[in-house]
């Protein structure tokens, strides 16, 4: 017997990342091929953007996906988010060249208090709730915070992207498979003074640390490629990452929803005092999934370079945290 639908709000969705990222949750590619989706797609009440999203959704229809159960199109989040399971919340103003994400947090931070209260009243008590928009950690902290009556672990921020993008440095400067490296995370928030940490990594069971023994390319060209690796491609492109981003929310979703099978991913979630991460602050951590649920890799060591990276991102993400205190 096929599954019941199950309801996917996309908020943002005629922009760049919304059309990397609609046509593969409608091929099944984020929920699994047998899991029917409706997709809720809110886009900005204005003519322009609401006339974009009827042409995306003309596309979907053209792509005949037998796993696409319905499309709704709104411009209102109450109607996005009813009864929603799973809410990727995309929509917000991109950064472009020269913009730092502290340039954000003002504009953004709006939509996010509105759409957390809109997810409060009428969204599944179970939603997964997953925020791209920048500046993510803190977007995913004010709307979990306009959101009291929903579990305080549904919200997580997108560290995907940054996890990805380590890996893929460390497979290349090793000659490896970027596919066969475990044991990697991303630390704290999603910018430029995220700590992406390889200290327990392995590539084919060995050590990465040890494959790599150069403390100089750490400091001086993994982290900071890491971490400007999103400035580097508005340089580029003249345009935020979109396929990439789509990607990292699938990986990121898919992960929670049908399991990592045992390997750490990198998470944005609410902290409960681990590793000394204040709670409720919205930290890039290693978890694992199972049954629709995430858990925090607890225990690791944390040395004296680490603590200091891990300092330095959490100080940020306390001031954007007091930016924006006075709006919750
Ligand atoms: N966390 C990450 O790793 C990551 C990676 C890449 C991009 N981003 C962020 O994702 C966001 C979207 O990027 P993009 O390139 O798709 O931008 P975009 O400008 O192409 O699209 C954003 C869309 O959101 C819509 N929108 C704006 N406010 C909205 C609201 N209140 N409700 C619904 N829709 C709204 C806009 O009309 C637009 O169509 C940006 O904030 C960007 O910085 C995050
Ligand atoms: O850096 C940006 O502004 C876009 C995005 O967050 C990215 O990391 O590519």
């Amino acid at each position: 017997m096929s599954k019941k639908p199950v309801r996917v709000a996309v908020t943002g969705a005629a922009g760049q990342i919304g059309y990397a990222l609609l046509f593969r949750i409608a091929s099944g590619e984020m929920l699994g091929k047998d899991q029917p989706v409706i997709l809720q797609l809110l886009e900005i009440p204005d003519e322009k953007a609401q006339k974009a999203l009827k042409g995306v959704i003309m596309e979907l229809e053209d792509c005949a996906f037998p796993l696409l159960a319905g499309v709704i199109p709104t411009g209102d989040p109450l109607v996005a988010f009813k009864d929603a399971d799973y809410a990727l919340l995309v929509g917000a103003r991109p950064r472009g060249p020269g913009m730092e994400r502290a340039d954000l947090l003002a504009a953004n931070a709006q939509i996010f208090t509105a759409q957390g209260k809109a997810l409060d009243k009428v969204a599944s008590r179970n939603v997964k709730v997953l925020v791209v928009g920048n500046p993510a950690n803190t977007n995913a902290y004010i709307a979990m915070k306009s959101a009291p009556s929903l579990p305080r672990k549904n919200f997580t921020a997108m560290l995907r992207l940054d996890h990805n993008r380590a890996a893929s440095q460390i497979a290349a400067k090793t000659g490896t498979a970027v596919g066969d490296i475990e044991k990697l995370t991303v630390w704290g928030n999603h910018s430029p003074t995220m700590y992406a940490d390889y200290r327990f990594a392995t590539v084919g069971g060995k050590s990465v640390k040890d494959l790599i023994n150069d403390q100089v390319w750490n400091a001086e060209v993994f982290l900071p490629t890491v971490g400007k690796r999103g400035a580097a491609i508005i340089e580029a492109r003249g345009l935020s990452s979109a396929a990439s981003a789509a990607n990292a929310a699938i990986d990121h979703m898919r992960d929670w929803a049908l399991g990592s099978n045992g390997k750490w991913v990198t998470m944005g979630i609410p902290s409960d005092g681990q590793y000394g991460i204040p709670k409720d602050v919205i930290f890039g951590f290693p978890v694992t999934t199972e049954n629709g649920e995430y858990k925090l890799v607890e225990g690791l060591e944390i040395d004296k370079f680490s603590q200091e990276r891990i300092d330095k991102t959490l100080k940020e993400l306390q001031d954007e945290q007091a930016g924006v205190a006075h709006l919750l």
